[in-house]
């Protein structure tokens, strides 16, 4: 039997998958062509009905090709997801022209290998210029450095499919004057890593910024006798790690993180959840507006006062106006004990009819009213109105 060439293969996918890349470049090409003509014609980004038609087309093609529906799904969902995100920023930079320019300064938590590094690297995807680093130690110091014109933007977390809400980013909205003007989704991948040869039994110190600890409860509950150091950052945990290069010490940090550090990891996914994501907010000084074409978010806070009935009384304005809530959080108000700010977000753009009709009702209801921004909804299978 002649001997199949291994090399002479490779050669064939490389080939193979640069025309790939050459195809998925020319269909994004395409969906900046559909965008243009949304705009002429005024349609919403998102057509859940052609979405279906593609995918159903494509999994009877894949099928008789040998590939599974499964496969085709979970493939065109991200090109599709792409091809969304690609059309919504192409509206959002048409609308506010100055959203993004080059030599953009971003104030974000830690440095590179941060989880929030992540989230800013995918905020400034398909920006021409340089990113300027803002690092902060503080979710504080992010709030600062945008109010004070040190940088343009923060990037901050705000909950987590783990861990929940991040509370200290919740009661810094109450105060600032800046506004959301993105939202992203970040999966989270929580890795043990260690800077020399060693295995788990030798871990006696484990560094961690307090989200991710929190996020990892459960492994870490189930090892005996460790000690865990807190860190303001989860770059700080790393570089700390990284210095101290000791086979009983780890930190809790991505695999990407490890890369960047040199620190090679001993455990995948120790988080609580197998499906840990993030969700991240931009914030600045100047609110964005949204096109009533792609699908919006707008998220409020109010107080209500402590009247029996006042906190319903408000969210029926919501459901009289048809309008979807898909976050209510509740915290103290410094100052007022046993009084409570909520935090309200409603899947409509500020701008439409019903949502100003909506606050025009809910104003003199409501002890205290602000609103924190209006941006593009960016949870996945959302439809446009
Ligand atoms: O065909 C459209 O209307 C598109 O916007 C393109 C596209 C795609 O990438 O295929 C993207 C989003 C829509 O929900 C449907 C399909």
């Amino acid at each position: 039997m002649e001997k199949i060439d291994l090399d002479k293969i490779r050669v064939d996918i490389t080939n193979l998958d640069e025309q790939l890349l050459s195809l998925l470049a020319q269909r994004r090409a395409l969906s900046i062509q559909v965008v243009k003509s949304k705009v002429q014609d005024q349609k919403p980004v998102r057509d859940s009905y052609r979405e279906t038609l593609l995918l159903q087309n494509l999994s009877n093609k894949g099928k008789k090709l040998g590939l599974k529906s499964d496969y085709i799904h979970s493939v065109y969902r991200t090109i599709i997801e792409d091809s969304v995100e690609l059309q919504q920023d192409y509206l959002m930079q048409l609308n506010n022209p100055n959203l993004k320019s080059a030599d953009y300064k971003v104030a974000y938590l830690g440095s590179k290998g941060s989880y929030s590094h992540s989230a800013v690297e995918k905020y400034l995807t398909g920006l021409n210029g340089g990113l300027i680093d803002v690092g902060c130690k503080s979710f504080d110091d992010i709030f600062a450095a945008v109010e004070d014109k040190d940088a343009d933007v923060g990037v901050l977390p705000i909950e987590n499919t783990s861990s929940g809400s991040i509370n200290e980013v919740y009661d810094l909205l109450q105060t600032t004057r800046l506004k959301i003007i993105d939202e992203l989704y970040i999966p989270v991948k929580h890795n043990l890593l260690v800077a020399c040869e060693s295995d788990l039994s030798k871990i006696t110190t484990i560094y961690g910024h307090h989200q991710p600890v929190a996020q990892c409860s459960d492994f870490l509950n189930e090892l005996n006798d460790v000690e865990i150091v807190v860190t303001d950052s989860t770059s700080t945990a790393l570089s700390e790690v990284k210095k101290i290069n000791d086979p009983s010490v780890a930190v809790l940090g991505s695999a990407e993180a490890g890369k960047h550090y040199g620190l090679q990891s001993i455990r995948a996914d120790v988080a609580n959840q197998k499906d840990n994501q993030t969700r991240f907010i931009v914030v600045a000084r100047e609110p964005v507006t949204v096109p009533m074409t792609c699908a919006a978010k707008t998220s409020l806070i109010l107080s209500v006062g402590q009247r029996p009935g006042a906190l319903v009384d408000a969210l029926m304005i919501f459901k009289q106006f048809n309008i979807s809530m898909c976050k209510i959080e509740s915290r103290p108000i410094k100052g007022r004990p046993w009084e409570e700010m909520f935090y309200i977000d409603v899947t409509e753009n500020l701008q439409s009819e019903n949502m100003q009709s909506a606050i025009r009702e809910l104003k003199p209801s409501v002890s205290d009213y602000t609103e924190l921004g209006c941006y593009v909804n960016r949870s996945s299978h959302t439809e446009e109105s």
